[in-house]
């Protein structure tokens, strides 16, 4: 008998300024969340996985389980251990708050549910790290999908992997998630590239409990992919420099208590992504210089949210003023947005059986 489920990924803000692509931390009360349930044939219509989906995306996300995110992740796992098709009966609902394309890991967020869903459809105990591995086969960067699956505030890195082993950054995308139609591809049968062990490693950092995140979410989408094309293949040594001494701070900063204000704000500076991603971000560089703990009481430290283009403003308290004072910059620059207040997640990705 298939058991019930509930999978439950948070949302995620990568890079914390100085930390691209190896710092992330997940939030609560923002979620993408899949009831999992079983409607045995021929109580319906068909036999493939039947997708519903409300929230953020709807009407957008396509529900053919071939070309859905999260069921193409499942599927690549499930194949990965010889598992060929979905169950014939399986029923989900997709709920999602995660808005798309705002730098609040919403992508990732689908990638690590459908690694979820394939470990506990199939039974396959996978431990948290050969999640991890199967996450990365899919997004490459591993903060938001590390913050996501953990939880909390989280540092993580790629292992620099023995020559001979396959690179998953060598595959493409094409043969990890490939769009197939389930009976016309000819290489349905053939395993897809299975992932090596222990691509990721990641620690979890403590977090003082007043720190809380203002997010004002503009009502753009940015792609990732857009945020990183516009980032230069090579950096200076002063620019490299510069990130690494505030990583070296920032870490442990967040951590104790009371937050020190000063020390924070200049730990999330950054001279490696934000500066390039300023032109796709109107108003982005107003924000994060004029706004300070001196200017705003309360402010710890302000920067993209992920790739943007959402702004994330860790503070202690007095967030309406630090809302307000982006929002008037926002609004110089013609962006509109809204804002939420959010705390860290302590759980991460769930999985509840009924
Ligand atoms: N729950 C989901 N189900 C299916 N696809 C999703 C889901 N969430 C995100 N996506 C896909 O990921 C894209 C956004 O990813 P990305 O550009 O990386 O932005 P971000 O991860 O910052 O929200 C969406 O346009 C959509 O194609
Ligand atoms: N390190 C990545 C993080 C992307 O996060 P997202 O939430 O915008 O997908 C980057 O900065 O490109």
């Amino acid at each position: 008998m298939s058991r019930n489920f509930k999978v439950k990924v948070p949302a995620t803000s990568a890079n914390l300024a100085c930390g691209f692509d190896c710092l992330g931390a997940s939030w609560d009360d923002i979620n993408l969340e899949l009831t999992v349930s079983h409607v045995p044939y021929p109580a319906r219509k068909h036999t493939s996985p039947i997708i519903s989906y409300t929230g953020e995306g709807a009407g957008e996300v396509p529900l053919d389980p071939y070309k859905n995110l999260t069921t193409r992740v499942c599927i690549y796992v499930l194949r990965c251990h010889d598992i060929l098709e979905f169950p014939d009966d399986l029923n989900l609902k997709v709920h999602n708050e995660i808005p798309f394309g705002r730098g609040l890991g919403s992508s990732g967020a689908a990638v690590v549910a459908g690694v979820l869903l394939a470990d506990a459809l199939a039974d396959l105990k996978l431990s948290p790290s050969r999640q991890l591995d199967f996450a990365l086969m899919v997004e490459r960067h591993p903060d938001n999908v590390a913050a996501a699956l953990i939880g909390g505030f989280v540092g993580s890195y790629l292992k620099t992997l023995p020559e001979g082993v396959l690179d998953p950054s060598s595959v493409p995308m094409s043969e990890v998630l490939p769009e197939y139609p389930p009976d016309a591809s000819k290489d349905w049968g053939k395993k897809p590239p299975v992932p090596p062990k222990d691509i990721g490693h990641w620690l979890r950092y403590g977090w003082a409990s007043q720190i809380k995140a203002l997010v004002v979410i503009p009502q753009f989408e940015l792609s990732t992919a857009k945020a990183r094309g516009c980032l230069p293949e090579q950096y200076s040594r002063p620019d490299v420099v510069f990130n690494l001494q505030r990583l070296a701070v920032l870490t442990t900063a967040l951590s104790i208590t009371p937050p020190d204000p000063d020390l924070i704000w200049e730990a999330m500076q950054d001279k490696l992504h934000q500066p390039y991603r300023s032109e796709l971000i109107p108003g982005l560089p107003e924000i994060t210089k004029t706004l300070t703990p001196k200017s705003h009481p309360g402010l710890l430290g302000i920067c993209l949210s992920g790739a943007g283009p959402t702004i994330l403003a860790l503070h202690t308290h007095n967030h309406e003023a630090i809302a307000d004072g982006i929002f008037k910059i926002f609004a110089k620059n013609n962006v509109k947005c809204r804002m939420e207040v959010k705390s860290i997640s302590e759980s991460g990705s769930t999985v509840s059986f009924e």
